[in-house]
């Protein structure tokens, strides 16, 4: 399997001086195609720093970062336009759905579509498939308000998967939902992670899905600590 996200020895740190906080410090860490890899750790180590330098949001201090076979950062940013590299390799998927509220469910994973420069109707096309994809599809017309956690989670997914990303990249996505339903978000994270052979990193705190990781990882103080293989 390839390795689709790969960092070696990176570190991040925030502020100067005495303010100055090390977040991430040696950071040797890959995803291969079709794995869904988990970060874990308390409040603080990291995580979210690690998944925002992986984005392309934040950028490191040191280390080697290559995504989708590519060097992306090494001293420097490599790539000129990272935007386009962020819409079109990387799919994000939030805590809480930040749908756009007077879309609705089509419209809003459409959109992300267009901002790629597909044509609208054939972004709505496309949208609707992938809401059926998730099993949503009945509710592809259904504003964002009307939507249950579950089923707006769903359409977050599906806008986060508009752009057939090779990386698909998620913050905490079942913290606001119950049992069941974060089940229902990593079987889908898993399909898709096999069928479309993207690399999963997903940031949890959520006990109830740490059985659904091929690895999980354990973030302290901005280092890994270890590394469990569920399964
Ligand atoms: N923009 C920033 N400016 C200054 N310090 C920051 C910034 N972002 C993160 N930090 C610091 O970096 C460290 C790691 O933070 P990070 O948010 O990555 O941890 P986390 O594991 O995601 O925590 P949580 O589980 O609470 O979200 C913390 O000490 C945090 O205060």
């Amino acid at each position: 399997m390839s390795a689709l996200v790969a960092l070696q020895g990176i570190a991040k740190g925030f502020g100067a001086g005495e303010a100055r906080v090390q977040a991430l410090s040696d950071i040797t860490l890959s995803v291969a195609a079709g794995e869904v890899v988990g970060l874990r750790g308390p409040s603080g180590s990291g995580k979210s720093t690690l998944l925002n330098l992986v984005a392309c949001i934040l950028e490191p201090d040191e280390g080697i970062l290559r995504l989708a076979g590519e060097t992306v950062w090494q001293g420097r940013w490599a790539k000129a336009d990272l935007r386009a590299l962020r819409r079109r390799t990387i799919g994000f998927i939030f805590q809480f759905h930040n749908l756009l509220p007077f879309l609705d469910a089509t419209d809003n994973v459409a959109l992300a579509m267009t901002l790629n420069d597909v044509p609208l109707p054939e972004a709505r096309d496309r949208a609707r498939a992938l809401l059926d994809y998730l099993q949503i599809g009945r509710r592809a017309g259904a504003m964002p308000a009307k939507l249950s956690g579950g089923e707006a989670q769903r359409v977050a997914i599906a806008r986060a998967l508009a752009n057939r990303p090779h990386i698909i990249l998620a913050d905490e996505p079942t913290a606001a939902l119950d049992s069941e339903r974060a089940q229902v978000v990593m079987d889908l994270l898993r399909r898709v992670a096999r069928e479309q052979a993207a690399a999963v990193l997903v940031v949890t705190h959520d006990d109830k899905i740490f059985g659904r990781f091929d690895r999980l990882v354990s973030l302290r103080d901005g280092r890994i600590e270890g590394e469990m293989r569920p399964g």
